[in-house]
This record gives C-alpha cells, sequence and structure tokens, in this order.
C-alpha cells in the first residue's frame, strides 16, 4: 500500500470578522498518497485556491482564518504551526507551483540565484554547492543550455521555460507533496501539454504526492488519478478518475463534463453552466447547486444531500442517490 502523506479533514476556511465571517471552504476532507496525483476541479470561486494555500498556512489572515479540521502531513497536524515551523515544512517538505510564474520569481534575480536561494535556505549548501545542483534540477525540468539560461533574468525566457523554472525551484528539496495551482492555464495549449507531461514524469521519478488544481477537466484526464470535484466550498464527488469520468454522479459534474470541448472541434467560446456560482454571503438554503441543478426537485430545496457511496471510493452527494446502493 503507498504512504498516506497528507490527510485534510474536515477543513473549514472562514472570510471576514469571526462570528459574521463567510464560510469558503466548508468541511472538505481528503487524502494524498506517495505517488498519486490528486485533482481538485471546480469552476472559480469554489474554494480551490484556499484550500490549496491552507496546506501551506498561508491563507491571507486578516481576513481569512481556518476555523476547523485538521491538515496532517503524515501524521503531524500542520493546523495552528508557528510561522518558523511552518517555513521549515514549506519548500521542503510542501511545494507550490502557481499559475503565474512571472509573479512568482524575482525580476531582479537570475533564475540560478533563485534556485539556489532554496537549496541555500533549506539544504544549507554553499553557493558553489547550490550552483551546481541548480545545473542538475534545470536539466532535470527539460531545459536545454542550461549553464546559459542559470545566467539570464526571468523576463527573457518564455513563459513555458519560466513555469519549468518555478517546478526546479519547488523542486529542489525533493519535496514529499506538489501543490500544481492551475500550472497550465497562463500557457498555450502544446506548452501546457509538454508541462503536464514533465509534472508527471517528475512525479514519477520522486515518488511525490501531487495536488493538482484546475477549472479544467481536460487536464484532470491527462494526468490525474483521483479527482475531487468542488462546488461552493464543498465536495460534490470525489472517485478515481476513470470511475469519475465513466459515471458522473452529480449533475454538476455531468455538466462539467459535458462543457469540455472535443479536441477535433473549433470553438469560439467554451461551453459553460448556466447559473451563477452562489456568493458566499448568499448561499442558497437545501443543496449548493440546486439554483443550477437541470434535476433539482423539491427536496433539493430543502435539505443539504449527504455524500452516497457510487463504488470504491467513489462518492457523490446528490439527493438523487439516496437509497442507492452499489453492488460490492
Ligand atoms: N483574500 C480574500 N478575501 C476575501 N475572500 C476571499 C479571499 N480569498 C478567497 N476568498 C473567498 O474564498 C472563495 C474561494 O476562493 P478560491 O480562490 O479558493 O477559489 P478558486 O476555486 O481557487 O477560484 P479560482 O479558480 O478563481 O482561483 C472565494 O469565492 C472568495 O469568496
Amino acid at each position: 500500500m503507498a504512504e498516506e502523506l497528507l490527510r485534510v479533514e474536515n477543513l473549514r476556511i472562514g472570510f471576514g470578522r469571526p462570528g459574521s465571517e463567510h464560510i469558503a471552504v466548508d468541511g472538505v476532507s481528503f487524502s494524498v498518497d506517495a505517488g498519486e496525483v490528486l485533482g481538485i476541479v471546480g469552476e472559480s470561486g469554489c474554494g480551490k485556491s484556499i484550500t490549496a494555500l491552507s496546506i501551506l498556512g498561508l491563507v491571507p489572515d486578516p481576513p481569512g482564518r481556518i476555523t476547523g479540521g485538521r491538515i496532517r502531513l503524515r501524521g503531524r497536524d500542520l493546523v495552528g504551526l508557528d510561522e518558523s515551523a511552518l517555513n521549515a515544512v514549506r519548500g521542503k517538505e510542501i511545494s507550490m507551483i502557481f499559475q503565474e510564474p512571472m509573479t512568482a520569481l524575482n525580476p531582479l534575480f537570475t533564475v540560478g540565484e533563485q534556485i539556489g536561494e532554496t537549496l541555500r535556505v533549506h539544504e544549507g549548501l554553499s553557493k558553489a554547492q547550490a550552483r551546481v545542483r541548480a545545473l542538475e534540477l534545470v536539466r532535470k525540468v527539460g531545459i536545454g543550455n542550461p549553464e546559459q539560461r542559470l545566467d539570464q533574468y526571468p523576463h527573457e525566457l518564455s513563459g513555458g521555460m519560466r513555469q519549468r523554472i518555478m517546478i526546479a525551484i519547488a523542486l529542489a528539496c525533493g519535496p514529499k507533496v506538489l501543490i500544481a495551482d492551475e500550472p497550465t492555464t497562463a500557457l498555450d495549449v502544446t506548452i501546457q501539454a509538454q508541462i503536464l507531461v514533465l509534472l508527471r514524469q517528475l512525479q514519477r521519478e520522486m515518488g511525490m504526492g501531487v495536488i493538482l488544481i484546475t477549472h479544467d477537466l481536460g487536464v484532470v484526464a491527462q494526468v490525474v488519478d483521483r479527482v475531487i470535484v468542488m462546488y461552493a466550498g464543498q465536495i460534490v464527488e470525489e472517485g478515481a478518475v476513470h470511475a469519475v469520468f465513466e459515471r458522473p454522479s452529480h449533475p454538476y459534474t455531468r455538466l462539467l463534463l459535458e462543457s469540455i470541448p472535443a479536441l477535433d472541434e473549433e470553438q469560439e467560446r467554451l461551453p459553460t453552466i448556466a447559473g451563477m456560482v452562489p456568493a458566499l454571503s448568499s448561499l442558497p438554503q437545501g443543496c449548493r447547486f440546486h439554483p443550477r441543478c437541470p434535476s433539482a426537485r423539491a427536496a433539493c430545496r430543502e435539505r443539504a444531500p449527504t455524500p452516497v457511496e457510487i463504488g470504491p471510493g467513489h462518492r457523490a452527494a446528490c439527493i438523487a442517490l439516496n437509497g442507492y446502493r452499489h453492488e460490492a
């Protein structure tokens, strides 16, 4: 059995003043094993990024804060650790890459200096040792002419190259868990595919657990083992990717799947799901998805659904599934 690296239990994150706060993440639980890629998918505002940031202790406080739950890294709870303890975890045991590498990289330093900085801080390497290791890392993420690249500044590199540098920095200390938040959204389609292949390959080589956050189920289909579908701060469906794609059981997942454009189709605009994601300040009663759900019935306005087991490890929270029993 693969080692469980990370376990998030009943996570709650609120924004605003205590007492009148809006709950952005409401009772989210999941785990990530060594050697697996977990996808978190959902529309903008559903709580994907803030869930990821909370794992690194980076919820902007104020206005946000973790109001409940546990985040266990190999059993050790990270919630409530002080900054110095969290700094020892960040970049060393858990790393994160973001959508826009240009904002994450410092424009005033060469990429070699930036990779080296991580190695000096966390691994205590000398400047010369860090340079040697940075060269290895740059090669590892598939960048040619590594000597020359290390001496360049971020603006001298293409978007795809910058994202490869961010991956090199994230992997510098051999983290157990890598969180990638929309790592390919800012890139064009060909480069997107290359970066996803690279992430998958590095994840296998290093046996990391990866959390891949995306709004794009097409990306999920390419690289993810298990997927969590979030809506308005809650998990509405989760399971192995093949199970969820073969048998999407929550109406929201079905609509997301229908909105993936076929590869051979030229589309000017992506199909979208009708209606708006509800504001956290005015969440609907009952099932949060019911105002947009094509199969909503009276009960959906009254009761919040609880997750129902569809198959091994495959669960969906929809009232239409109540009473469903899968054949074990
Ligand atoms: N700094 C903040 N101040 C106030 N509310 C916030 C802040 N950051 C996030 N939120 C609230 O948390 C909710 C979830 O935000 P989050 O960024 O996690 O969504 P997301 O699913 O990652 O969306 P996106 O794909 O656009 O990044 C938002 O809808 C917003 O209401």
